[in-house]
């Protein structure tokens, strides 16, 4: 089979120069395009410069149309109004879709759902395959332990993370969600701030830190009568979501439309 051919949205961004670098680095794929929003800095440069590589002889451009052209799939981390704009473009070029980006609201994701019914979409709010599994973990915990055990998923990032909660705590979410049998939408507890009232039983609740350069910490406290229970992931190095997310590109090769998760991709559905 010939290499796969790759487009990375958002290039100069943290996980966009990531992923060239991981590209540069896994067999069988090769960096086909690299796009910035109009008006960056980086449009022109060489997107393999861009990521501390020598040169890759892909110059950045705003021109996603030109850049998808004869690609097999487009990996994206920018964010949700570009995202939209991608997968209605990936879907009428028949070029497969992996979505990283958070902090999508639910027009976004109709609008992704909506892609998926031309190409493979591969969605997830975290690509590591460490959440991933954790998710299944949590989902497990959740089930066992029932309501009598209070669910609180923590978070902390990096002081440049625009989102919250994070993609990943809404993950987990809906894996402890899941795990109970419960909608996350009539559950979770976003914010608390003032007299709130004593918890609800049932609740799902979300805290978000910021600081400094975290790469992402998650924890889902699991708080019942006498103990706790904590299941954690530490994210040390953006390599590991743009090493799920190449990986999810080279599983889209030859998928039929839909929309899919880390989970598919990981055989962990
Ligand atoms: N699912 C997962 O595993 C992970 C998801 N993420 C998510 O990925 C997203 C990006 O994160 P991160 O790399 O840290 O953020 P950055 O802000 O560093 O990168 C995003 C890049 O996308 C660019 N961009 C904006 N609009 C467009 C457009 N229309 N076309 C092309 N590029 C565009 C931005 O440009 P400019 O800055 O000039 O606006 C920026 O360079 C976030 O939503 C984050 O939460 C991050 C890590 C892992
Ligand atoms: O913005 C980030 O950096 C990250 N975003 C994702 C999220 O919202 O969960 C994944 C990871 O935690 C890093």
């Amino acid at each position: 089979m010939t290499d796969t051919r790759l487009v990375v949205v958002g290039a100069a961004g943290r996980m966009g120069r990531m992923l060239v670098a991981t590209i540069a680095d896994t067999a069988g794929v090769v960096l086909a395009g690299a796009t910035e929003r109009p008006g960056s800095p980086a449009l022109g440069q060489d997107a393999g410069t861009l990521a501390g590589l020598g040169a890759a002889g892909v110059a950045v451009t705003d021109d996603a149309a030109a850049a998808l052209a004869g690609a097999d799939a487009v990996v994206d981390f920018s964010s949700p109004a570009a995202s939209v704009a991608l997968a209605a473009l990936a879907a009428e070029r028949g070029v497969a879709h992996v979505v990283g980006t958070t902090g999508l609201g639910e027009a976004d994701l109709a609008a992704l759902a909506e892609a998926a019914r031309r190409i493979a979409v591969v969605r997830s709010g975290n690509m590591s395959l460490g959440v991933n599994l954790l998710a299944g973990l949590v989902r497990q915990a959740a089930a066992a332990l029932g309501d009598d055990f209070d669910i609180e998923i923590l978070e902390m990032h990096h002081r440049h993370k625009v989102d919250a909660p994070s993609g990943t705590a809404l993950l987990l979410g809906e894996a402890a969600a899941a795990g109970r049998g419960v909608d996350l939408a009539q559950r979770s507890v976003r914010v608390r701030d003032g007299h709130t009232g004593a918890r609800g039983a049932g609740d799902i609740g979300f805290a978000a830190l910021r600081g400094g350069s975290v790469v992402g910490d998650h924890s889902v406290v699991l708080a019942g009568a006498g103990e706790r229970l904590e299941l954690a992931h530490r994210a040390e190095d953006r390599g590991i979501f743009a090493r799920g997310a190449v990986r999810a590109a080279l599983w889209t090769r030859g998928r039929p439309p839909g929309l899919y998760s880390m989970a598919d991709v990981l055989g962990l559905a």
